[in-house]
């Protein structure tokens, strides 16, 4: 069941928190929201829930406006950050509580519990009580109470936040699983960029309470439209410079950059005189100085950290600008501090955007 917002603006008191804001989800995909603190991504998943009132606007699940239905009028499963168990329930009577508000009992009842354990791995802890459970295990347990209902549109509100790094990849494991062979059409916020790639068929990246854009990861990632995009999915050099003449279309541009010459791509026309030169350090080359193919920039480097698999270059290109540089493969360390070198650029991989 496809989910789509049109429009919508939701306030608290007079402080609008999300504005004229518009989006289509399909059946069955996971969307992911991802942005930084405070930009509104809890208060559009707990207004698509019902738990919050929209101010203007529609809702609509599968063709139908659920904007003025209460949340348990809705048919969705939630799960949240602090996992919101029942401590004096056991874990099979906190998941019989949907169960149990739809008038289900007895053996039917049982059965689908028991079946909504197993698929989360549990079916052996029915009896404990929450405390008796690891984090990883409660959160395990939120995900069967929310799937047990069979609802027709999951939310997940930083459902791995309180796990630690280990435990936060198994429950992401068990949430893609599930999410897919539910098939069920899933919202999931975060404000970790790596959980946004790896799982999502859609991300919808926020500022201030608008969708900055909407993409598959690799459109995210790649095809950034914003500065604040680029930089908040993976490492960015964003530098603001001076916008090329003669870009009104798209296309490769000729620009300025601490004084070189180069060219870049222009994805977007650009307004205004400023722009925003984006790089990300894994698509620039580095190379001792006079080595270097087309479209180089000489500089020195300033810094290196070796991270084993790859090393992290920080290299001075004047005018007081440093750009941070990925290399991997074989010999990725050997250029050390103080070192003259030529920065590479890939002018596909280098981008112009608007500031
Ligand atoms: N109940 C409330 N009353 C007034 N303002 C609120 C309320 N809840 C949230 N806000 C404000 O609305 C804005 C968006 O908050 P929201 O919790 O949706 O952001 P978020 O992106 O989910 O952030 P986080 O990742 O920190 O949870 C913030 O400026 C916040 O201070």
């Amino acid at each position: 069941m496809g989910i789509k917002i049109e429009n919508l603006g939701v306030t608290y008191g007079n402080h609008r928190v999300i504005e004229g804001l518009s989006l289509a989800i399909e059946p069955g995909s996971f969307f992911t929201l991802l942005g930084p603190s405070g930009c509104g991504k809890t208060t559009l998943l707990r207004t698509i829930a019902g738990f919050i009132d929209a101010s203007t606007g529609r809702i609509l699940f599968g063709g139908s406006d659920v904007t003025r239905l209460p949340a348990h009028r809705r048919n969705i499963g939630m799960v949240f950050q602090d996992y919101a168990l029942f401590p004096d329930k056991t874990v099979n009577d906190n998941v019989a509580y949907g169960l149990r508000a739809r008038g289900e009992e007895g053996a039917t009842m049982r059965r689908k519990i028991g079946e909504a354990l197993e698929r989360v791995g549990l079916g052996h802890l029915g009896e404990r009580h929450p405390a008796a459970l690891s984090g990883g295990q409660r959160q395990r347990v939120a995900l069967a109470r929310a799937l047990v209902i069979q609802p027709q549109v999951l939310l997940m509100d930083e459902p791995l936040s309180n796990l630690d790094a280990k435990l936060r990849l198994q429950v992401r494991g068990t949430i893609t699983e599930l999410q897919r062979e539910a098939g069920i059409t899933t919202v999931f916020v975060t404000h970790d960029q790596e959980e946004a790639l790896a799982m999502s068929d859609r991300i919808g990246v926020m500022k201030s309470g608008k969708l900055e854009q909407v993409g598959t990861p690799s459109q995210i990632y790649r095809e950034s439209v914003s500065a604040y995009v680029a930089d908040f999915v993976g490492a960015a050099n964003t530098i603001e410079i001076d916008a090329p003449a003669g870009t009104a279309g798209q296309g490769t541009a000729s620009i300025r950059l601490a004084g070189h010459a180069m060219a870049a791509r222009v994805p977007a026309p650009l307004t205004g005189p400023k722009a925003m030169f984006v790089a990300r350090p894994e698509d620039i080359s580095l190379a001792p100085r006079g080595e270097g193919g087309g479209n180089r920039v000489a500089g020195t480097v300033t810094g290196r950290q070796y991270l084993g698999g790859k090393t992290s270059y920080v290299v001075e290109i004047g005018e007081g600008i440093t750009l941070a540089v990925e290399t991997h493969g074989d010999g990725h360390d050997r250029h050390v501090p103080g070192a003259a070198v030529d920065l590479g650029f890939d002018p596909q991989k280098t981008l112009v955007l608007a500031s």
